[in-house]
């Protein structure tokens, strides 16, 4: 070998003496960043110090105060460069302490193609180099770290900002390392060892999802790093890793466009609150700060603070009609976004509603003058800046309106019923003169008019002008002619009948989540709202439970950015009919060019047995392959009365104790877990009922309804009463695929009278069924 020091370092003490050699490194670098941080604060303190004494000494006439000010100023930016190195120190110290006890985790030897020295490097979750500059740790994010995830032995190429880099790799190395000692170390020719992976897989799990940089997958590693395309869609069977990818991927883009990109550009919408807590610490953990991260309806709703969004179906607690189940798929289309969009280039000829702007409860600029104005603009006038010229004329208009106003006799009754204490906030200064006391009246007024019409003002500049409702109903009146109804199985009757259920609701402060985006996105046509042009990278996880029509309104609200879309659209469980049209629908949102689709197809969360089982649940599933880790067959047991069932239920719960598996039982719904909740309390078996969103997954055994179960995973679950009653037909098979897919390691699944005939499609040989 032409490296001198690699002989040396190939025993496992060699690199124990190597490794302790960089924690030492580390610990000293640690020191300095101490002293640097105690530096900072000592300095910060002295200069608040000095700069009271200098305040209290110069409290005096214009000039000093002046020196004071520009003392002031002085002293801020002193401890703005302080608080700077104190932060930096900070930042610096939790990277390094978080590096000692694990330095890295991979070791590379490689030649760059044209170089003679064969180099070795150690990759870990940060950088850190030695006095000299030298790197010592590279960054998993670092271009070179890439071969590691990526190739196998020999030679390979890679990405950096200046362009592709071939090197030859001889050695890639995989490190266990605990508090500062290698646990063990294998060689691997492989991507990534499957010995790292099943050690890593084989772990229980927690109510917080882990970071899995060390082990990374080829293609997982294609999701993190990709910078070129504008839509990155990810389609992964559950537990594939989609949302572990994207989590990387958000350290990665930080870490790629540091300085140029901050957290509070990268926004992730995720299913459901639950979820944005299971997986908050990732980000953290790998030293990065969290990205935004909300729901789709926090999202919308936080725009419609006084309406109460509706949504039957999310809770599976009511069923739908069938004709309300087309209407719905209507209004979830891009067809409905074209119509909405067609509907608005209408509107800028004729066909906008306005309504009064009041005044003392009398219309005071009328809907027919707003109107007037509104449409007086020649026709290269579009939405936006017809209204932006009408708000300008509107509030010349309020202007010349305050001289007449003043003369009105409602002016000076008030100014009379004013007593001293209110007239003297009127002035300016306690000691205001008048020239006579004919201009003091005008002066108040004036004062007293345009503090009355500011409502009007603030009416105009929030273009309360508009009727938005009314607007809105008549676009759904209008449908017909931009969409053929028919095609939707809906007649013109149906539709109408539909149409007064959206008006009854406007009158009881109601909207359905359906129409909330069309709602809001008509009235962003009509006020010629743009979007956030900030947002450079946008996130949608569980994308199979939007519609299209909602992927169209956020890529309208972030106009700039990049979209990463991950789903499983075996996993459709909210929006069941549309699931298959998704992607189609969305690729015609973006640039086919700058459109790639990536597939994961390996389930790394289950054991095979379990993910054999639930991907013949599946139809007409898409590829799905297993990962060698062996495991138990799921099982079933059907029983004629649901007490007996209970025992069974207790049964299984002491087996999976015992075993030291943590267990989450998944009803149907939040009634079903109510109930078994009691059940359980009542035999003394402790469990927590996680009953919404905002509730926090507490440690050992839960109870939870199955729309709060998306995106999570547990090491045991137990399918409650997945019975016939239940889950009765075809348009459930998504639901218990998701369900039975959040098992790790152990999966039961419990009914009355007879299993879910969802069920008759999946080889026997396959579960063990005990009745
Ligand atoms: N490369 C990896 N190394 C280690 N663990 C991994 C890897 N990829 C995925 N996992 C593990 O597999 C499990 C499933 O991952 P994740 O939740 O990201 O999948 P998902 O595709 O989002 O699943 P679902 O669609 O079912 O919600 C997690 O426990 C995750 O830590």
């Amino acid at each position: 070998m032409s490296n001198s020091r690699e002989p040396i370092r190939n025993s496992q003490a060699a690199e124990q003496r190597y490794l302790d050699d960089v924690v030492q490194k580390i610990r000293q670098a640690e020191k300095k960043a101490q002293s640097s941080i105690e530096q900072a604060e000592t300095d910060k303190r002295s200069i608040n110090k000095q700069f009271g004494e200098e305040v209290k000494l110069n409290y005096g006439d214009y000039a000093t105060n002046l020196e004071t000010a520009l003392s002031i100023h002085q002293q801020q930016q002193m401890l703005a460069e302080r608080e700077n190195s104190w932060q930096e120190s900070t930042k610096r110290l939790s990277i390094l302490r978080r590096l000692i006890g694990n330095p890295y985790f991979a070791r590379l030897d490689f030649q760059e193609h044209g170089e003679p020295k064969r180099e070795t490097i150690y990759i870990g979750l940060s950088s850190f180099s030695d006095k000299n500059d030298k790197f010592l740790i590279y960054d998993w994010r670092a271009p070179i770290s890439s071969i590691y995830y990526d190739g196998k032995l020999g030679d390979v190429t890679y990405q950096t900002p200046d362009g592709e880099q071939s090197v030859n790799i001889s050695l890639k190395r995989q490190f266990l390392i605990k508090k500062g000692q290698i646990d063990s170390m294998f060689d691997t020719a492989e991507t990534i060892g499957d010995q790292m992976l099943l050690e890593v897989l084989g772990e229980k799990s927690s109510t917080q999802m882990k970071s899995i940089v060390t082990t990374i997958q080829k293609e997982q590693n294609k999701i993190i790093r990709n910078t070129s395309a504008d839509l990155l869609f990810v389609q992964g069977a559950a537990g594939s890793g989609k949302t572990s990818a994207i989590l990387q991927r958000v350290a990665y883009l930080l870490y790629r466009y540091r300085g140029n990109l901050t957290s509070s550009q990268v926004v992730m919408f995720s299913p459901n609150q639950l979820f944005n807590d299971y997986i908050e610490n990732v980000l953290p953990e790998l030293g990065e700060q969290n990205m935004v991260q909300m729901t789709y309806q926090q999202f919308v709703g936080r725009r419609l603070p006084n309406y109460t969004i509706v949504d039957p179906t999310a809770q599976f607690e009511v069923p739908q009609t069938e004709t309300a189940k087309k209407i719905s798929k209507v209004k979830t289309e891009l067809k409905f976004f074209k119509a909405l969009q067609a509907y608005s280039r209408t509107l800028e000829s004729h066909g906008m509603f306005f309504r009064d702007l009041k005044f003392q409860g009398k219309p005071y600029l009328t809907k027919e003058k707003i109107e007037e104005i509104y449409y007086s603009f020649n026709q290269n006038y579009h939405l936006g800046n017809r209204v932006d010229a009408t708000k300008e004329r509107l509030v010349q208009l309020l202007n010349n309106r305050v001289e007449p106003e003043l003369r009105k006799s409602w002016v000076s009754k008030t100014i009379e019923g004013l007593d001293p204490e209110q007239l003297q906030a009127m002035y300016a200064r306690a000691d205001q003169e008048f020239s006579s006391s004919d201009a003091e009246y005008k002066y108040l007024a004036r004062k007293i008019v345009t503090q009355a019409l500011k409502p009007v003002n603030q009416g105009i500049n929030r273009m309360r002008f508009f009727n938005i409702n009314k607007q809105y109903l008549h676009f759904l009146a209008q449908v017909p002619q931009f969409l053929d109804l028919s095609d939707y199985g809906l007649t013109a009757a149906e539709w109408q009948a539909g149409l007064l259920e959206t008006q009854e609701n406007f009158k009881a402060h109601a909207i359905h989540l359906d129409d909330v985006s069309p709602y809001l996105f008509l009235f962003d046509l009509m006020t010629g709202k743009r979007g956030d042009r900030r947002m450079r990278f946008v996130f949608v996880d569980e994308i199979q439970d939007y519609t299209p029509f909602q992927l169209a309104y956020l890529q309208f609200q972030f106009p700039k950015a990049k979209y990463t879309m991950l789903g499983d659209l075996n996993q459709a469980i909210f929006t069941k009919t549309n699931s298959r049209s998704l992607l189609s629908q969305v690729q015609k949102l973006f640039d086919r060019d700058k459109t790639e689709v990536v597939q994961l197809t390996r389930s790394y969360r289950s054991t095979k047995p379990i993910t054999e089982f639930t991907r013949a649940i599946l139809k007409n599933g898409k590829k799905i392959d297993t990962f060698e880790r062996e495991g138990d067959l799921p099982n079933a047991i059907v029983r004629d009365d649901q007490d007996q069932l209970g025992e069974d239920l207790l049964a299984q719960l002491k087996i999976n104790d015992d075993r030291g598996v943590t267990t989450a039982i998944i009803c149907k719904t939040k009634r079903e877990s109510e109930i078994l909740t009691k059940f359980l309390q009542s035999r003394d078996y402790p469990v927590t009922l996680i009953r919404s969103e905002s509730q926090r997954l507490a440690a050992g055994t839960l109870v939870l309804p199955a729309y709060l179960a998306k995106g999570l995973e547990f090491d045991a679950v137990i399918l409650w009463e997945l019975s016939a009653a239940n889950y009765p037909d075809e348009d459930d098979r998504q639901l218990v695929y998701t369900l039975a897919s959040r098992a790790m390691h152990r999966l039961t699944m419990l009914a009355t009278n007879q299993l879910t005939p969802l069920l008759e499609i999946v080889p026997e040989k396959l579960y063990v069924n005990e009745k």
